[in-house]
């Protein structure tokens, strides 16, 4: 029986409830059980891997010690999700094709598996899979890698045709049938994004993110301004 690992990339800028769902999806939903099962494969669980602190992003998000830390804490309730920190402790920016590579290696090293019952497979929300649309941003050889040799579960974010991302992409095209799209059954607006400015604004973020993650940005007074 091959199994299945998943790897979920991003900043975690905090990490919010709808990343925890990424686990509900997969593991409950029947269409996902289904895209996974009827390829014969057992979903053992998922890494959020925190971004290094050497990618750029129009925000400078919070420091990669902390992000780890939040994550840890948002993941301590979830069975399924854990917090891989290889990416966020290298010295400089870790492409996603790396990142999933290097998750798969230390697996087959603890000798509890081996590489060929294994697939480590990006998960992420739709937006993510626009990104590899975007000239410049991904590298198209890498894209391939991901799409070949790894694949993707993808979460449809509100409003996103993901079958038309697909279909006028070449390489995500090509490599449709290694692709699963998934629905988020109850289609919600959260984003990192939102849930900073509401801090910044003194609004409360509670039943959006962990209690234990509001406890920690509270405590480190992160984003704050
Ligand atoms: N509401 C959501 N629905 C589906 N996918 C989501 C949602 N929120 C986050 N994701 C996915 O979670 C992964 C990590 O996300 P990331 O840390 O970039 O969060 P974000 O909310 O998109 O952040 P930001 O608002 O700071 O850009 C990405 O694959 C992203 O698409
Ligand atoms: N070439 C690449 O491997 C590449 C390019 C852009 C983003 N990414 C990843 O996608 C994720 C995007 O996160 P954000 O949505 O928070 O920007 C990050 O984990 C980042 O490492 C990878």
């Amino acid at each position: 029986m091959p199994f299945v690992v998943l790897v979920s990339p991003g900043s975690f800028n905090p990490p919010t409830h709808m990343h925890l769902r990424f686990s509900v999806c997969t593991f409950h939903y029947k269409l996902a059980r289904d895209a996974l099962n009827t390829e014969g494969y057992t979903v053992l669980g998922e890494y959020m891997s925190p971004v290094n602190d050497a990618y750029k992003k129009k925000v400078r998000p919070a420091s990669a010690e902390h992000r780890i830390k939040i994550c840890q804490l948002a993941c301590k309730t979830s069975q399924f999700v854990m917090v891989d920190e290889w990416e966020a402790n290298q010295n400089t920016f870790q492409r996603t094709s790396v990142v999933l590579s290097n998750i798969k290696d230390r697996l087959c090293k603890t000798g509890l598996i081996c590489g060929q019952s294994l697939k480590v497979m990006l998960i992420c929300g739709s937006d993510l899979l626009k990104s590899f649309t975007i000239p410049a941003v991904w590298i198209p050889e890498q894209i391939k890698i991901i799409c070949r040799d790894f694949g993707i579960l993808c979460i449809r974010r509100e409003g996103e045709d993901v079958m038309k991302i697909i279909m006028n992409d070449e390489i995500l095209f090509d490599n449709k049938d290694n692709i699963k799209v998934i629905d988020e059954l109850i289609p919600n607006q959260i984003s990192s994004t939102r849930v900073r400015h509401c801090i910044s604004r003194g609004l409360s973020v509670k039943y959006i993110v962990a209690d234990d993650v509001i406890e920690y940005m509270k405590r480190h007074k992160l984003y704050i301004s």
